[in-house]
């Protein structure tokens, strides 16, 4: 049996007549965190978009949960959407919505379930990304960056999915604030057995939290592996990804 949760195979992206991946190869497997890197504009949002299904690609084939995205009923495709959460750049909540009615909305949208019983679930999701109780009647504006993307966890996680998409997940916070959220990531998947794909930069989330990850450049995959296997492919765009990273990192983590 294939262990690939996702798999992504020849996939060609075009916005017009800009070709943004022309052959892109991967593959996250069960229960793993997948780190998306490349430079800016080499295209890691646009294939988390394609792997969601909120793009399509022009070419190529994106297999999530044994499914291929490209010939999937619309039906298939909303039951496969209720299968993952998604935290998107920014939090994206909703600004007129409390913190309750942000992470429920999912489950008042999509199930039969009665309000005390959402109720109750929104609080262990609240409990569960380590916020306070009480913070279930403020409203985004309100609430801190950290809390914030504590939000949008909850709500990502509250039909209890089995895959987990993060874009950015730490950007904004101070690396007080970015080494707890990273912290929380670890423990979820522990606990709850999730796969996790993050689009990141951040250096530190890339060697604390990522088992494998992909390095995007010319419009390709130009490496895969854990990160021992990354930092030692030659290939100049991870020489320039990780530029003064190998040391730093040796240094601080003693490797
Ligand atoms: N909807 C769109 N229409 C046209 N071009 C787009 C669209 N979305 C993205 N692009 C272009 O596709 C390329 C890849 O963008 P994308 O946001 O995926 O890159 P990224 O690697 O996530 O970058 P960053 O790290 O800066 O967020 C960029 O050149 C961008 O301008």
């Amino acid at each position: 049996m294939n262990s690939s949760v996702i798999s992504v195979s020849e996939l060609v992206t075009m916005f017009g007549q800009s070709v943004i991946h022309d052959g892109v190869n991967l593959s996250v497997r069960r229960g793993e965190i997948y780190g998306l890197l490349g430079g800016s504009g080499s295209g890691k949002s646009t294939l988390l978009k394609e792997m969601i299904m909120l793009l399509r690609p022009a070419s190529g084939e994106i297999r999530v949960l044994d499914k291929d995205l490209s010939t999937l009923s619309v039906d298939e495709a909303a039951q496969l959407r209720r299968r993952w959460g998604v935290l998107f750049q920014g939090g994206a909540l909703y600004s007129s919505l409390t913190v309750e009615e942000n992470i429920g909305i999912g489950l008042k949208e999509y199930t039969d379930l009665p309000v005390t019983l959402i109720r109750e679930i929104v609080q262990i999701k609240i409990e569960m990304v380590g916020l306070p109780a009480t913070a279930a009647r403020l409203y985004p504006a309100e609430l801190s960056g950290g809390m914030i993307k504590r939000v949008a966890l909850a709500r990502a996680l509250s039909m209890d999915p089995e895959l987990l998409f993060l874009d950015e997940p730490t950007s904004g916070l101070d690396p007080v604030g970015a080494e707890e959220f990273d912290k929380l990531i670890l423990e979820l998947r522990d606990i709850l057995g999730l796969t996790i794909v993050m689009v990141t930069h951040d250096l530190d989330s890339i060697w604390t939290v990522v088992d494998r990850l992909a390095v995007l450049g010319e419009k390709k995959v130009v490496a895969e592996g854990s990160l021992t296997d990354v930092l030692a492919n030659q290939h100049p765009i991870v020489g320039q990804f990780f530029k003064g990273a190998r040391g730093r990192i040796r240094s601080q983590h003693g490797k």
